[in-house]
């Protein structure tokens, strides 16, 4: 197949995979010229698939070195730029790093063996891919490791990495497994080049779409919802989710001129960079000069048997609401953050505190924007901690009430060591951070009717859903699009409030990510800032968005900073996401065959809108034609955003063996344990971990009438859960 015509396939490679891999030409050109395929062969045969793959391998460690020696010539990210911040968070560990490396190889195999195919025969792209779904095709040369997981010892607890949950797939859920799809990916070659119109143009640029659509008009407050409820919306997400970016051997990748002046030019440019343009009348970033943000694309992850397909991204923390922002996702941290002794997670003092805080992480400067080494830089379950001083407030919140659980089952229970003291602390904490979740914050932002009826919260003291053939591994559209509409509720200040009925201070958002230093600047900081979430307003979830996230993020001491917005449709993009008319489709809407079709969601004005920004209505991205929706009563979100956030919560809870109100398991909470821990609040939360004494009963909404705020010794309107069912007779050590 490439022995006519095959110079142009190669351009096509090129551009798809490595653009600018052309000094690589010559070592295709030999590997192909070894392809001879016979008339009577099948098209698909073994040694093909080696060919591919072997091919496939060389083309991508290629473009890896290629990025190495990009370094070594001095392109990358200096000390100070604000991209810089972008990379913080996400580090790789080996084996994903090996997994990612391998998914690479196994993408261009795919192209490879793609071209091949269809160029040889009158398969189209298309079908040449559906073949690949529907018979997976694994080449003998690739070994596999989650295939291979065993699941030793009783299973009481959770593993770290979320491996064995499902006994029948034991893979599912954990730590750097493949998102999942519920709709075909939207890649032009269908496997992972960066999605194009209909039309085979370029669609509109992610920038263009954030500026016209999200920020267009101030983000208004929500008059419902306290900034607290936002914090937890990102703490649940950080449990389940965390996509990284693609990084050489030496650290992140850069994709524009330092100053954001232009795109690298081609032959400086790596071949992950999808940098977001910024036009010349860009209403905010034209006085700056700035024409290029950023952007570089996620990981990706081999499938779980190792067979040819489309890019999947990877996830690198367990998908289920387990507590791994707190504890981690894998052994090695986890053993890390805990103190090993008294079942206790480590946590520092400072003088005149009493209320501990999360540890000091090694290298501070790698992780966070500091003035001086003073100033804190936490370690915790995740690494994103350190983005704002209102996350890692929550995470604080959550360490104290792991060492104050720990603390009273040591008294209750003298003979428990540290590990089953540990572990007993770790389940009942998981358990509060399920109920408040499935309880009070999922039915608060998408309604409470809604959620009942398509049994999303669980209804009766213990629920019998748990389905082992439910994957409770994230939806690729939950995390690259459509969870990520909750970034228009970020308001833009953080609030700190000395007590109630003094006055309160706000502070920009975007003078302190990746600086947590307000939790530190004097022994009430940490109460200050607490108090202040409880009392700060949300923004309102409409599609309007912060300057602080849309012109400042991460601004560090820049006068210009990027644009979440804009990153959230480039990563739809990158993530190959279906169009929103896709997804219309799968959640029960009519295709719409032109714009006026999705009146019946969308306003005329809006209409107007995608029809000026987008040249067919198949092209619409998700996250933008959904967030134009008009909300479903009681939810922040529209028809088609609902469907996916629903779907998400519906596995997240079934999927989950460990689900801390199943009944009838091994592990399961006895009757008395359970009813204890539908107590747990977010408000109770608040009152036995910190010094703020008075609090709204529902601390996710505002103070207000018919949610007045109580003493926190008024047990009945915050009730307390009473730890005492946990007391085993005394010498009964472990059951
Ligand atoms: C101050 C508040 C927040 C900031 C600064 C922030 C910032 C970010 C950043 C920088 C990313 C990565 C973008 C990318 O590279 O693609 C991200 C991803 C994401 N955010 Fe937020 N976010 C905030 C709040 C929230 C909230 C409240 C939610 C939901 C309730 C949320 C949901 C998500 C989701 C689902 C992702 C994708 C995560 C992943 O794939 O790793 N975020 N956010
Ligand atoms: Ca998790």
């Amino acid at each position: 197949c490439f022995s006519s015509g095959w110079e142009t396939l190669f351009e096509d490679l090129f551009s798809d995979l490595c653009p600018i891999l052309s000094s690589t030409a010559s070592t295709i050109n030999d590997l192909m010229d070894s392809y001879t395929l016979t008339e009577e062969e099948p098209l698909i045969t073994k040694e093909l698939v080696s060919e591919s793959f072997r091919c496939g391998r060389e083309l991508a460690r290629e473009a890896k070195q290629r990025g190495n020696k990009l370094v070594r010539h001095g392109v990358s990210l200096d000390a100070c730029s604000l991209s810089l911040l972008h990379f913080f968070s996400p580090t790789l560990p080996g084996d994903a790093k090996k997994a990612s490396e391998l998914s690479n190889e196994l993408l261009s195999a795919t192209k490879i063996l793609q071209m091949k195919v269809c160029s040889n025969s009158d398969v189209t792209p298309n079908t040449f891919l559906s073949f690949l779904e529907h018979s997976p095709v694994r080449p003998r040369e690739v070994h596999c490791k989650p295939v291979s997981v065993s699941c030793p010892g009783s299973g009481k607890y959770r593993s770290y990495d979320g491996t064995c949950n499902n006994l029948l797939h034991p893979a599912w859920g954990r730590r750097g497994a493949p998102f999942t799809r519920i709709t075909t990916p939207r890649y032009a070659d269908g496997i992972y080049a960066m999605p194009v119109s209909r039309s085979g143009r370029a669609l509109p640029g992610a920038r263009v779409l954030s500026a016209r659509v999200f920020a267009q008009r101030p983000a208004a407050p929500s008059q419902l919802h306290s900034a607290l409820s936002m914090q937890w919306g990102q703490l649940v997400t950080h449990d389940m989710l965390a996509q990284v970016m693609e990084t050489t051997d030496e650290g992140g990748i850069q994709c524009c001129l330092g100053d954001g002046r232009d795109v690298l030019p081609q032959s400086m440019l790596n071949d992950k960079c999808i940098p977001i343009c910024v036009t010349e009348d860009d209403p905010f970033y034209q006085q700056h000069g700035v024409k290029c943000l950023n952007f570089v694309r996620s990981v990706t992850a081999p499938r779980d048997d190792c067979s040819l397909g489309h890019a999947e991204q990877m996830n690198t923390v367990t998908s289920f609401l387990d507590g791994s922002a707190l504890y981690g996702s894998d052994p090695k941290l986890a053993s890390k953050l805990r103190s090993k002794c008294g079942g206790r997670l480590k946590e520092e003092t400072r003088k005149n505190c009493k209320g501990g805080f999360l540890p000091s992480v090694d290298d501070k400067f790698a992780v966070c924007d500091l003035r001086n080494s003073s100033e804190p830089c936490y370690l915790a379950g995740d690494n994103r901690i350190n983005q704002t001083p209102t996350l890692a407030a929550l995470h604080t919140l959550l360490l104290r009430e792991h060492n104050r659980v720990a603390d009273i089952l040591s008294d209750l229970n003298p003979l428990w060591n540290d590990e089953k003291l540990f572990q007993e602390a770790r389940r009942i904490v998981v358990a509060e951070i399920q109920h408040i979740t499935y309880q009070e914050w999922l039915p608060l932002n998408f309604g409470e009717s809604y959620l009942r009826y398509y049994r999303i919260s669980p209804t009766s003291l213990y629920s019998r859903d748990y389905n082992e053939e439910v994957n409770p591994g994230v939806i690729n559209s939950f995390g690259a699009a459509a969870f990520r509409y909750m970034h228009t509720v970020v308001p833009d200040t953080i609030m700190t409030c000395p007590a109630a009925g003094q006055a309160a201070y706000l502070h920009k958002l975007s003078d302190h990510y990746f600086n947590p230093g307000l939790l530190e600047v004097s022994p009430d900081s940490f109460d200050e800032l607490i108090r202040g979430s409880t009392m700060n307003h949300a923004g309102e979830a409409d599609p309007h968005c912060s300057p602080e996230i849309t012109n400042l993020l991460f601004k560090s001491r820049n006068p210009w900073g990027l644009d979440l917005l804009a990153m959230d449709i480039q990563r739809g993009r990158d993530h190959g996401i279906g169009s929103y008319n896709d997804f219309r489709e799968i959640c029960g809407l009519q295709r719409a065959k032109c714009f006026q079709d999705l009146a019946g969601e969308i306003s005329q004005d809006r209409i107007g809108t995608l029809a000026s920004l987008y040249e067919c209505v198949d092209d619409v991205d998700l996250l933008v034609g959904a967030a134009l929706e008009r909300p479903l009563v009681g939810s922040a979100l529209g028809p088609t955003l609902q469907c996916v956030v629903a779907e998400q919560f519906y596995r997240t809870r079934v999927g989950d063996r460990y689900f801390y109100d199943n009944s009838e398991m091994p592990h399961s909470f006895t009757p008395e344990q359970l009813k204890e821990l539908k107590k747990a609040s977010m408000a109770r939360l608040i009152c036995d971990n910190s010094g703020v004494r008075r609090v709204q009963r529902r601390a996710f909404e505002l103070e207000g009438a018919a949610n007045g705020r109580h003493g926190c010794d008024d047990y009945s309107a915050i009730p307390a859960v009473d730890l005492t069912p946990w007391k085993r007779p005394k010498f009964e050590l472990y059951d």
